[in-house]
């Protein structure tokens, strides 16, 4: 045996020799195929093996190949400079470039100075940077968020429209079905008071608005009479009146503007369904070309489905240019929290440096004495220890009484849990769904269909997201099914139980089946169970791309803010003895990281110079994220965020936007910041010789040819964004 054992292992090592003798020789086709061979001999997967056929593919410009093998390594051997720097410079080639640089990132941990990372570092941003220059610049200003915005109905909004039809018939006297007294028509007699009131409009409103009342009781079909007292109405501001006048020109005749106008006037009586109603005609009847109607439409869709959220804040959600965005409505101080958000859907991070339990559910932290403590927790006094057991909070976990691969906080975290998703992804209701566990254990890696073990789940941010929004969503559904009476859940249950999640835009350049192929058969294994007959959810392509982009697009990180550790230093405080154990608490507690879709602050927008930044904080008793002014924000100003590092060249953050996110930004820091030293920021001018045209002494970030150039931008704004402090978010 130990024989056969040796020469296997010769063998092996022969291979492996033959590999790098080959690879030597730029022979990288056969070097791949010998370690091809040595990889399929071998039952323990090796880190330098996986590099080296890496290494391979790069040379044959098989990058997917090559990321696949780094990835792989790295996933064995975190800490491998090797690996960071493989998967870099892999996934830089196949333009996965958030990946490539988060990889050069970790590299720069283990070796900050690593010269190689710095080169592929500037690679990795020429390649964003020729990205950006080959889309050119052109789409800057073409960008309108109402394109891409639905005016589909929520669900239910026919039952709210009848009741906004209750109210326009009893407090305004507009009758749902028009009424018109076709009887006693006397078309002569009406022309004569019509041509009056043409005549009087510009002059006398009144009397013309009397003459049309005339000349419809002579002629009450008529529909231009009738038109024409509207937009008189309307004109004069008595905008009921204007409205009953339009809603009796029939359906069919209303022309697009008749559609805008009573849609404005259904709006300003705060009848939004009936508003949508309107303005959604009129969009459709101009083909799409009135903006204005659109515009309008997302406006009230806005307001009515933010207002309850932003109640007692000092911000509302209005529709701009930009899509959706949050606007102060009074003046907030710097410091002071604009509001408080928390997560519609949310999930642990994977962080397997340092892995502090938390409740799945709520995000609260569970971090045990013996984790914060580490090895002094063995050498402290007994009366020390005693301190630690008195005043450490009770942090033993719940699991799932079924399952118990989920941890809960509490049995109501654990209750809810249960009732809102937990149900149809347990593996004990669900066996198919413990392949999702299996997963998150082993950081998205896998036996996948084919019987290969890799990569099955490749996403930056936890599986267990879009696991929890389909599973909420089939609850939800099943539900109300349940509450209807129904036998199969109707296309009206699954829209209403999809709702909650059509707040969240989603952009995404490439699919994310491709990006991850083995990953929908697993989710489409899971969801098809929901353990009720009438309630089939397949997740579609369609829908397995769309949830993806949604959460990369909304997703933030935020942590719970109190932990153990505080509640322990709270306790502490009131004990007498409590002074010795000042030695062992110098160090802040860990946190355990959780993603999650925030709603309100979904809708911030994005600005280099950004005026809030996101901190954790407390949301109606558990844990969310509080969005703080950084700086004075007068009312009507809109609140911005940072999806980026500010700290970037102009050029390279605004690729990154474009990349990330679909838009050019055209904050004040992009506007009055320059990007390359013989242009002039303010006029354009190239400078004509070799030599850089002289920079803003203070910032160093604005390049004129005059000092006629530099006066007028610092006028026109340069002066606000110069050495102004640069900022992520928190
Ligand atoms: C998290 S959302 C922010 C809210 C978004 N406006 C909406 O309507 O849902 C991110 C998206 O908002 C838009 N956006 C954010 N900041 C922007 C900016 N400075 N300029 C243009 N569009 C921006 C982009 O479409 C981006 O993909």
């Amino acid at each position: 045996m130990g024989e056969l054992d040796t020469k296997a292992e010769i063998e092996l090592r022969k291979l492996e020799n033959d590999g790098q003798i080959l690879f030597e020789n730029q022979n990288y086709e056969e070097a791949r195929e010998k370690y091809s061979a040595l990889i399929a001999a071998t039952d323990v997967e090796d880190p330098h093996i996986l590099l080296k056929r890496a290494r391979c593919h790069m040379n044959l410009n098989d990058y997917q190949s090559a990321y696949a093998d780094a990835k792989h390594a790295y996933k064995i051997n975190p800490k491998s400079l090797e690996a960071c720097i493989l998967c870099g410079q892999a996934s830089t080639q196949i333009l996965l470039f958030e990946e490539a640089l988060n990889y050069f990132n970790d590299g720069l941990k283990i070796d900050p100075k690593n010269k190689t990372i710095t080169l592929n570092l500037k690679n990795l941003h020429s390649k964003i940077l020729s990205d950006y220059n080959e889309k050119g610049k052109g789409a800057e200003t073409t960008y309108s968020a109402v394109k891409f915005c639905t005016q589909d109905p929520y669900p239910g909004d026919s039952d709210l429209l009848n009741l906004e039809y209750e109210i326009l018939a009893k407090k305004y006297k507009i009758p749902s079905e028009d009424k018109v007294n076709f009887d006693a028509v006397n078309k002569e007699e009406a022309a004569k008071h019509a041509a009056l009131a043409f005549r009087l409009r510009n002059q006398d409103l009144s009397s013309a608005i009397h003459q049309c009342t005339l000349a419809l009781s002579n002629e009450p079909p008529n529909l231009i009479y009738r038109q024409l007292r509207a937009d008189m109405y309307l004109e004069k501001g008595d905008h009921v009146k204007a409205l009953s006048d339009m809603w009796a020109i029939p359906k069919q005749n209303r022309g697009p503007d008749i559609w805008k106008a009573g849609g404005k006037v259904l709006m300003s009586l705060e009848l939004p369904i009936s508003a949508e109603f309107w303005f959604r005609r009129a969009t459709k009847l101009s083909k799409e070309g009135d903006d204005e109607a659109a515009m309008l439409f997302q406006q009230v869709r806005v307001d009515r489905l933010y207002r309850p959220l932003t109640a007692g804040y000092p911000v509302k959600v209005e529709f701009k240019q930009f899509g959706r965005g949050v606007y102060a409505t009074e003046d907030i101080k710097e410091g002071d929290i604009a509001f408080v958000d928390s997560p519609v859907v949310r999930a642990m991070i994977s962080n397997p440096e340092h892995k502090i339990e938390a409740c799945s559910h709520c995000a609260r932290s569970l971090l045990t004495a013996a984790q914060y403590f580490g090895d002094a927790l063995e050498t402290m006094t007994e009366e020390e220890k005693e301190l630690v057991n008195i005043h450490w909070p009770d942090v033993t976990p719940i699991y799932c009484d079924d399952c118990r691969r989920v941890k809960y906080c509490s049995d109501d975290c654990r209750l809810e849990a249960w009732d809102l998703y937990h149900q149809i992804i347990c593996p004990k209701l669900n066996p198919a769904s413990s392949e999702l566990y299996d997963l998150l254990d082993n950081e998205g890696w896998g036996i996948r269909d084919d019987g290969t073990k890799g990569e099955i789940w490749g996403g930056h941010y936890s599986l267990m997201i879009l696991a929890n929004i389909w599973a909420s969503i089939i609850m939800e559904a099943k539900r109300l099914m349940i509450t209807d009476g129904a036998t199969t859940a109707t296309v009206t249950h699954w829209a209403k139980a999809k709702a909650p999640y059509r707040r969240f835009i989603a952009y995404g350049t490439t699919s994310a089946i491709s990006r991850m192929p083995h990953m929908l058969p697993v989710f489409r294994r899971v969801f098809k169970n929901s353990g009720h007959e009438g309630v089939v959810f397949n997740v579609t392509e369609e829908e397995f791309n769309g949830r993806y982009y949604q959460a990369t697009c909304n997703l933030q990180e935020f942590s719970a803010r109190s932990t153990p550790y505080h509640a322990f230093m709270k306790k502490l405080s009131t004990d007498l003895r409590g002074f010795q154990m000042i030695k062992y608490l110098e160090k802040s507690p860990p946190y355990a990281g959780f993603c999650g879709m925030f709603p309100l602050h979904a809708c911030l927008n994005h600005s280099c110079c950004n005026n809030v930044e996101i901190r954790d904080g407390d949301c109606n008793g558990t844990p969310g994220v509080n969005v703080v002014a950084k700086r004075f924000i007068k009312t009507g100003e809109e609140l911005f965020t940072s999806y980026i590092d500010n700290k970037l060249s102009r050029n390279i953050r605004r690729a990154w936007l474009y990349k990330s996110f679909n838009f050019w930004c055209q904050c004040p820091q992009c506007t009055f910041e320059g990007e390359d030293k013989k242009e002039c920021t303010n006029c354009n001018a190239k400078s004509e010789s070799e030599k850089a045209f002289p920079c803003c002494s203070k910032c160093k970030r604005a390049w004129y040819c005059s000092v006629k150039c530099q006066k007028e931008a610092w006028r026109r704004g340069h002066k606000n964004i110069c050495s102004k402090q640069k900022s992520g978010t928190a």
